[in-house]
């Protein structure tokens, strides 16, 4: 495998005593679209800071495209692009000047064709000559993605790139990120819109409470917990669940017209045809059968919740 990041056993604790990070291990390959996939607090900004320097670890190693992220920071930093939730750039100079900036910030010589070029690609040609103050806070959002491009950097990362943004920028955005990637740049997303790591990303990492659960391709993650979900619509309305259906993972919907049955699609024995068997002995009609996959958001939430029972 080409790995162009690497975290080993990368934690960190706040002065306040938080463990926002607990011994992270992560492996990066060239040229992939991961997603970080984490509640509120799970520790994806604090990782973030950490790989690109603003947050220093209380343990652990992080490699660059063999750089130590720390004893060597300039040559590994040169190599991030980082798009944060805010901007916090002088709103008085110009979207160009910005990214210009940036560029001339990392050593680069300056490039009037590349420039341009991100100007077009995020749709901010119009915009060039403006100054940050008069953008809308979505032409705001391009100009943190200008910025973190404009030194070329071979892994861009993106924190929360679709909190509060409206769909057609979120649109632009997917489609950039595809642009970027077919151009080989490796891409971290942060999120906790799950649409958006189903949407775009070859491998998903889901965090909370400071710890990665599981690192899988997201394809195989969807197949391997994916639960599928049947809706028997029934004729008459049930008031609850008989006890003789108790052996079922059953649950009422649909104010009692509905009955929904999870099941995992991978087992052997998915338990539908006994369940239809037993209906009409119990005098339940029904008149519809309705089955579908469960999204990535049920497995997320799934292992979320695994987590904090495994807690209590
Ligand atoms: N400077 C700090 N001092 C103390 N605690 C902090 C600090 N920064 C973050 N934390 C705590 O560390 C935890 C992880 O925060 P972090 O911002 O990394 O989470 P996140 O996953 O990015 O959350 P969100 O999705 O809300 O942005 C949170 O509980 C947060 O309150």
């Amino acid at each position: 495998m080409d790995t162009i990041l690497s975290l080993a056993g990368v934690g960190k604790t706040y002065k306040s005593g938080h463990q926002a990070l607990r011994s992270v291990d992560l492996n990066i390959r060239r040229g992939e679209i991961f997603a970080l996939l984490g509640p509120n607090g799970a520790g994806k900004t604090t990782l973030i800071g950490i790989v690109c320097g603003t947050i220093s670890p209380t343990s652990g190693t992080i490699t660059v495209d063999g750089h130590d992220a720390v004893r060597d920071y300039r040559p590994a930093r040169a190599k991030l692009g980082l798009v944060p939730q805010e901007l916090s750039t002088d709103q008085f100079t110009s979207v160009r000047h910005t990214m210009e900036f940036s560029r001339g910030l990392f050593g680069r010589a300056p490039d009037r064709a590349y420039i341009d070029q991100l100007l077009k690609d995020l749709a901010l040609w119009d915009k060039r000559d403006n100054k940050l103050r008069e953008l809308s806070g979505g032409m705001k959002r391009r100009v943190l993605i200008g910025k973190a491009l404009a030194h070329e950097p071979d892994i861009l990362f993106l924190d929360e790139p679709s909190a509060g943004v409206d769909v057609s920028l979120r649109r632009d955005m997917w489609r950039l990120i595809a642009r970027l990637r077919e151009r080989g740049t490796t891409i971290i997303l942060t999120t906790h819109y799950i649409e958006e790591a189903e949407e775009m990303a070859d491998r998903v990492g889901v965090i909370s409470k400071g710890e990665l659960l599981l690192v899988e391709e997201k394809q195989a993650l969807m197949k391997k917990l994916g639960k599928r979900e049947m809706d028997i619509l029934l004729v008459e309305p049930l008031a609850a669940i008989p006890p003789e259906l108790s052996e079922w993972d059953l649950s009422l919907e649909e104010e009692g017209h509905s009955l929904r049955y999870a099941f995992d699609a991978q087992a052997e024995h998915t338990g539908i045809p006994s369940l239809l068997r037993k209906l009409p002995e119990l005098g339940i009609a029904f008149k519809d059968l309705e089955t579908r996959k469960s999204s990535l958001e049920d497995i997320f939430v799934g292992l979320v919740s695994d987590q904090r029972e495994q807690a209590a």
